[in-house]
């Protein structure tokens, strides 16, 4: 699992790394950006996942969320993969902006021709944070997740399903409820197929009702976000924790929309959020 080094560029008094590695997962090289704290040098730190949504690399979130001035002060490493395999000539990959390339779903496809490559959940949950602490001073008991989105979604069935892998979790704007939104049921219907049956293993809302994560959930929503009514679905969210007894905060905020500004204004709750709950 030999990583390769793109660039790299001092920040904050540590690193930002970006890398690439041949993904025995995927089956394709992979992307992915490293947030190193000033502590990182001194000895092992806790590591945040963050999965980024529909249309996003490995860059947006480490561009835009402007989360490395406090990470570097809290000493959390922060580990972001690209969101879908690339590389690939599948018919139709591209001709969506809600499905194939970028829109990995963090879900492991069972449908031809994506179950190859798009197993974007077995990449998150073991080979990442394996290769990551490989390779990086990670306190390997000390692992959260967030994520936006499509990321959103991805972050809390990440957490859900594997609650001693991802000690802590939290959500900008997540799709809450993918069977029954629009963006989800496209998803799940190409990379899992038709039959229903198995999407609620990939829904937070339906996990959440079976099993409460151990630790309090952080989800943030705009009141404004132009995809709130249709695909976001928080009021599932809201009474999936009713049901398992689930500690949520879940905090609506009138007038910001979908996108990175929101995420910024609310980026520091998060980290602190994590920080708390992995120390
Ligand atoms: N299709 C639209 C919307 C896509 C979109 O809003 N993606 C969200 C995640 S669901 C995002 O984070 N986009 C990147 C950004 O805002 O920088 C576009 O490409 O502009």
């Amino acid at each position: 699992m030999a990583l390769q080094e793109l660039s790299r560029h001092r920040c904050f008094g540590g690193w930002q790394v970006f890398l690439q590695h041949d993904s025995a997962e995927i089956g394709l090289p992979m992307k992915l950006g490293i947030y190193l704290p000033p502590a990182a040098e001194k000895g092992k730190v806790p590591a945040l996942t963050y999965l980024a949504g529909l249309t996003c690399t490995e860059e947006t979130f480490l561009i835009k969320a402007g989360a490395q001035r406090l990470a570097a002060e809290l000493g959390l490493i922060l580990i972001a993969p690209d969101t879908s395999p690339r590389g690939t000539d599948f018919p139709g990959q591209a001709e969506n902006w809600d499905f194939g390339i970028g829109a990995g779903f963090y879900v492991d496809a069972t449908e031809a021709p994506w179950q190859a490559h798009w197993r974007m959940y077995s990449y998150v949950t073991k080979e990442l944070p394996a290769l990551v602490a490989e390779n990086f001073p990670v306190d390997t008991g000390q692992r959260g997740i967030f994520g936006h989105s499509m990321g959103g979604h991805g972050a809390l069935i990440c957490a859900l399903k594997s609650p001693g892998l991802f000690r802590s979790v939290s959500a900008f704007a997540p799709i809450s409820n993918p069977v029954n939104c629009p963006w989800g049921q496209k998803a799940f219907t190409g990379y899992l197929g038709a039959d229903k049956a198995s999407w609620a293993a990939y829904d937070a809302s339906e996990l959440m009702k079976a099993q409460a994560h151990p630790n309090p959930i952080l989800v943030d929503q705009g009141e404004a976000d132009q995809f709130l009514e249709r695909e976001l679905h928080p009021h599932a969210l809201e009474a999936a924790a009713q049901i398992s007894g689930q500690q949520l905060t879940l905090r609506r905020h009138a007038g910001y929309d979908h996108g990175y500004y929101f995420i910024q204004s609310f980026i520091e709750d998060h980290l602190r959020h994590h920080a708390a709950l992995l120390k």
